[in-house]
């Protein structure tokens, strides 16, 4: 498959002045700045296949905007190779921009005091979008989008959700094969959300439109990737799967069992003294049983058959450890950054 996105050893640095305190220091600062260089990204190399839709998480101040705004030209990168649909970004930024639809959650393309009709029919002029393939694609997206209902409101007035599914909408009129999405569930309800998410995934599927997600929402990812990037410290840390992640640092798994017993506390009758080794009995509540284990100590089938040769069972479900708290350890236990440090001291 060609690749939509080739980066290869991809840096960024900013000099930005450090602030001197006191008048004098704020004379200093003016006649002879001091500079201090900030690496907002390092070496970051990285593919993507057309037609992959990959989530780019990391925590505040990671790099991945510095990194998006590379991909779209918006930035020229201090070093290494950059390609997107086989341009160069900040040489060919008009021709890329052709090619690719760009959304932030947090501010819009749209204008602000027109209606969203408007603002479409205006995009169309910018992005001198043919007049049949406009009509075909807005017929497309109103009706994929549900724009009807709103499409002639001022910008201004809509709702969180709607004005997103307008930004969508605007976004791809030219039909571009790659999206950039920075945040796009930020800020709105469970349905809202439900409903982007199935608008992305049917994009990617029929049209076939790459698609790069930034996003803060685990849940995003979950969704809708299959692959995904860490990022931290402007260093890459992950490319992989979401499942791949669980597996490596997922810690604790829970077994719930309901066991068949008309005992009150079926606690009291599983004898904790019995379980095997590397499982514990976090709770109990009537029939039910609440059990942990680590992935290392006992493979879940075997859990079950113990479970199934000591006691009689109604019915057995996993509790997997929620991919949101085990973003928040990586993030804040640096797992995978003192991964990356035993690495490079090997080297
Ligand atoms: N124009 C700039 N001038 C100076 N420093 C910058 C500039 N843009 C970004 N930085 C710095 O580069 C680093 C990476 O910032 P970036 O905005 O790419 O992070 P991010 O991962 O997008 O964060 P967030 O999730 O908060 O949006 C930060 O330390 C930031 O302060």
């Amino acid at each position: 498959m060609p690749q939509m996105i080739d980066v290869e050893g991809l840096n960024k640095s900013f000099r930005i002045g450090v602030k001197r305190t006191g008048a004098l220091g704020g004379l200093l600062s003016v006649i002879k700045p001091e500079l201090r260089e900030v690496q907002a990204v390092q070496d970051l190399s990285l593919k993507v296949a057309a037609g992959e839709m990959v989530g780019l998480i990391g925590p505040n101040g990671a790099g991945k905007s510095t990194s998006i705004k590379m991909m779209t030209g918006i930035l020229v990168p201090t070093s290494g190779a950059i390609r997107v649909a086989g341009l160069v970004p900040f040489r060919q930024r008009r021709d890329l921009a052709a090619r690719i639809g760009v959304v932030f959650g947090q501010r819009s393309q749209l204008w602000w005091d027109l209606p969203l009709i408007d603002s479409l029919h205006l995009l169309r002029y910018l992005y001198r979008v043919p007049e049949e393939r406009y009509k075909t694609n807005l017929v497309h997206l109103r009706k994929m989008l549900e724009l009807d209902e709103f499409i002639h409101t001022p910008v201004r007035q809509l709702s969180l959700g709607q004005r997103m599914r307008g930004d969508l909408a605007a976004a791809l009129l030219h039909d571009p094969e790659l999206l950039y999405l920075d945040e796009p569930t930020i800020g709105l309800d469970v349905v809202a959300k439900a409903r982007i998410r199935e608008f992305l995934r049917a994009i990617n599927k029929e049209r076939g439109t790459t698609i790069l997600i930034t996003t803060h929402d685990m849940d995003d990812v979950e969704a809708l990737c299959e692959r995904m990037l860490i990022i931290d410290h402007g260093r890459k840390l992950y490319d992989g799967t979401v499942a791949n992640i669980r597996e490596r640092f997922g810690g604790e798994r829970v077994l719930i069992a309901v066991l068949d017993t008309t005992d009150s506390e079926a606690a009291s009758i599983i004898g904790v003294e019995h379980l095997p080794e590397g499982v514990r009995l976090i709770r109990s509540e009537g029939p039910r049983i609440w059990l942990g284990f680590g992935r290392e100590s006992m493979p879940a089938h075997m859990l079950i058959s113990w479970l199934g040769e000591h006691y009689q069972l109604r019915d057995v479900t996993f509790q997997e450890p929620e991919i949101e708290d085990i973003i928040r350890r990586i993030y804040e236990e640096g797992l995978l950054l003192k991964n990356i440090s035993k690495e490079l001291e090997q080297i």
